[in-house]
């Protein structure tokens, strides 16, 4: 099941620089490790936002919601996710 997923990283203005640097870390390591075993399909940022738009390929919506809500980053964003399914004109195998 693929889904789309808009993510805005708010992190609070008084977050010590060192913590914040950390967050990060530890959010691109998990992402890259997602991405490497397929799950995190797509990531691209936002032009001119601290955001992402994002396509994740999951078993089922208790999966998304698992990963979603065990990212570093989560207490700290806001996250739009939407439904896909795959288009007719499509040319490509695995979109689905
Ligand atoms: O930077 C972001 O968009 C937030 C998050 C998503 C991947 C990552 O490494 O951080």
């Amino acid at each position: 099941m693929l889904f789309q997923v808009e993510m805005d990283v708010h992190l609070p203005h008084d977050m010590p620089a060192e913590r914040a640097d950390e967050l990060k870390r530890v959010e691109k390591a998990r992402c890259q490790q997602l991405m490497r075993d397929g799950t995190w399909r797509h990531l691209w940022r936002i032009a001119g936002r601290y955001a992402n738009v994002s396509v994740f390929d999951v078993t089922s919506h208790d999966a998304l919601h698992e990963i979603l809500t065990s990212l570093p980053l989560f207490p700290f964003m806001t996250m739009k996710v939407t439904a896909l399914c795959r288009h007719p004109s499509s040319i490509r195998d695995d979109d689905r």
